[in-house]
């Protein structure tokens, strides 16, 4: 993590200070802290259950050696006195070896325990686990809905998301792992202690000898960091092409268009190049790891073979060889996997900072503190006053210098051609990106001032890309309100409105109807079907403001005319804001706002715009002739 990928300059860093290169070695660690207390207050009760589980667990390996060592001293010094005669029950009750048997007793009662508290492990960790990852998935999704919509459309914060949701993903056991570690140190520590007692500087020959190990280890795992990150772009791009290859949502177009083979091709290039990098690095730490890992194995053979040379030599006990050389064994292997451990654990924690990284990511669109409600019912109108807007990252402006008015009772219809910054006014009038000059009112009250949910209850807003949700018939309508979930009438009338009734009366399964085919029992709709079900959820608010964002592109011409029948009859009294691209929806709104790159180009009624004979005109002229 040397160097930021994403800068533009990444490929000639300034070299990094020791500091920075620590800090990069070991930073990926830096969040575990974090983790921990979200594990916490998961569950309290299970994450103590499991520290004292694995400490109970850690702390049995050298206490069993220990034991081994007593009964090899305790036999060796029975075998010296004349061999027990009689049976071997007869010498257990009888003989002079009750020490012996008080030792094998309680090396077997460590191995039950050991096998016991393994498996506890194993059933409170899987427990633990599986809340921990539930709420890693919550905060993700409560997350997400506090950011804002450009937040969303930068490819930074994708990149960002699609690293930080591995961390969701339950495939990272990095809290099982990670508590593994912690135990395998525990234990290797009171084998160091245990041997330390005899001869301290067996120990320090060991620690010595690993730190090549620990250097090299720590070395690529921010190799492997770095990689990650510079191919973050690759991933998504593998994934965006795994969704779309494999999904049935995209199935019809990639036969029709005979995509297969292209998908698979760029999917294979993607993949090529992370292949190819990962595998570089997996075979220079190959490499370096095995000579490392030699320079360890080197030294605890010198180290056994003096223990072997003190015990000829008298100066331990064949008990104090056993304990010597399996506390040593164990302890050799001990520090290498605690070296693995961190290693592989490394490569998981990486995610565990972009996860934090994302929670830590803050909106841009927030309202003040002290915040005024929204002026319920609008008494004078919506107003833009000179709104200047360029989306994030151009520098061409979407809108600019726009003065418009929505009266409180008005119904105003948006046309101009496509790019003409229709939707753009839509975004900023729900708060969804904040203009960059000039301000928005609604009876005076900036929108900036208030409440943003607030604000958006008080509008009813449906985008030509209104989003299809896997859920039952009733559920689609109820999104528009989702605290009405339950309240069966409102969704009902909804449905009369929007004229989704008609659409819900043909499902076997009435609202209770699964839709989409993701679901077991879903039935697809058509495209018209599900505009109305759109549409109906407008219906679900109680809003001061309803913007339909071409909502009856979908619709057949009877349809079409149903709904601004409606539309009229019940927004009698209240503001609408209809964007349309066919002339028989817009003539019959009250006022017709034409734009053209981002300003007003006219404005009035159908009648007065068809007599001016400016664009609208010509527009309408267009259309009216293909009908023709
Ligand atoms: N998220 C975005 N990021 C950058 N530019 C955008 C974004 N969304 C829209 N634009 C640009 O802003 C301009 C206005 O877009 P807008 O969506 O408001 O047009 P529109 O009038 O609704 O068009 P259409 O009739 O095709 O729906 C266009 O030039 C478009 O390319």
């Amino acid at each position: 993590m040397s160097a930021d990928p994403d800068s533009p300059d990444h490929h000639n860093p300034p070299a990094p200070s020791w500091r920075a290169r620590l800090a990069a070695r070991f930073g990926v660690y830096g969040h575990v802290p974090r983790m921990f207390r979200q594990i916490w207050t998961c569950s309290p009760a299970l994450t103590l259950t499991s520290i004292a589980l694995r400490l109970v667990q850690a702390i049995q390996p050298p206490l069993a050696l220990y034991v081994g060592k007593l009964i090899v001293d305790e036999v060796i010094r029975t075998s010296t006195h004349a061999a027990p005669s009689g049976s071997l029950p007869d010498w257990l009750l009888h003989g002079p070896a009750t020490r012996l048997e008080g030792w094998i007793a309680l090396e077997f009662a460590l191995i039950i325990l050991s096998d016991l508290t393994s498996r506890a492990i194993v059933l409170v960790d899987g427990l633990l686990n599986e809340r921990y990852i539930n709420s890693v998935s919550l905060a993700l999704m409560g997350h997400s809905a506090t950011l804002d919509l450009q937040q969303f459309e930068s490819s930074t914060l994708q990149d960002l998301l699609e690293r930080a949701r591995r961390q969701a993903s339950g495939r990272n056991n990095l809290l099982v792992q990670l508590f593994n570690i912690a135990q395998t140190a525990v234990t290797a520590l009171t084998l160091a202690i245990g041997v330390v007692a005899f001869a301290p500087w067996m120990v320090l020959v060991l620690v010595i000898a690993l730190l090549p190990s620990a250097a090299g280890e720590a070395h690529f795992n921010a190799e492997g960091y770095r990689l990650i990150r510079a191919k973050t772009a690759e991933r998504r791009e593998m994934e965006y092409l795994r969704h779309v290859g494999a999904s049935a949502e995209h199935a019809k177009e990639l036969k029709l268009f005979g995509l297969g083979d292209f998908l698979v091709g760029r999917f294979r290039a993607a993949a090529a190049t992370v292949l190819e990098q990962n595998r570089r690095l997996a075979l220079r730490r190959f490499v370096w790891s095995g000579a490392f890992a030699a320079i360890g194995s080197v030294a605890y053979y010198g180290v056994y073979l003096v223990i072997v040379w003190d015990t000829v030599r008298g100066r331990f006990t064949v008990g104090d060889l056993t304990f010597l050389s399996g506390s040593f064994l164990r302890l050799h292997s001990l520090l290498s996997s605690l070296l693995l451990g961190i290693t592989q654990t490394a490569g998981q924690a990486q995610y565990l900072n972009d996860f934090f990284a994302f929670l830590d990511l803050r909106p841009s669109i927030t309202a003040p503190a002290i915040a005024l409600p929204f002026p319920s019912p609008i008494r004078q109108g919506i107003r833009f006053e000179n709104v200047g807007f360029r989306y994030p990252g151009t520098d061409r402006w979407a809108i600019r210098h726009l003065d418009l008015t929505i009266g409180a009772r008005e119904t105003v219809a948006l046309v101009g051609e496509n790019g003409a910054g229709k939707t753009t006014i839509v975004k900023l009038l729900t708060r969804l990106y904040d203009p960059d000059e000039g301000r928005i009112t609604v009876d005076g009250v900036p929108l900036r001032d208030m409440d943003l949910n607030d604000l958006r209850a008080h509008i009813g807003v449906i985008f030509q890309d209104f989003v299809r949700y896997s859920l039952t018939a009733s559920e689609n309508i109820a999104v528009g309100r989702i605290t009405a979930l339950a309240d069966t009438q409102r969704i009902k009338a909804a449905a009369h409105e929007g004229l989704a009734d008609d659409v819900v009366a043909r499902l076997p399964m009435g609202y209770d109807q699964p839709l989409g085919k993701r679901v077991a029992n879903g039935r697809e709709l058509s495209g018209g079907e599900w505009q109305k079900i759109a549409i109906s959820r407008a219906y679900m608010r109680d809003a001061d403001l309803l913007i339909l964002d071409e909502p009856t592109a979908a619709l057949d011409a009877r349809a079409e005319s149903d709904v601004f029948e409606r539309l009229r009859a019940l927004r009698h009294g209240k503001a609408a804001l209809v964007i349309s691209h066919r002339f028989s929806t817009v003539r019959t709104a009250d006022r017709i706002v034409v734009l053209e790159h981002g300003r007003i180009l006219q404005a009035g009624t159908h009648e007065q715009l068809l007599a001016q004979g400016g664009r609208y005109a010509e527009l309408f002229a267009l259309q009216a002739a293909g009908y023709q």
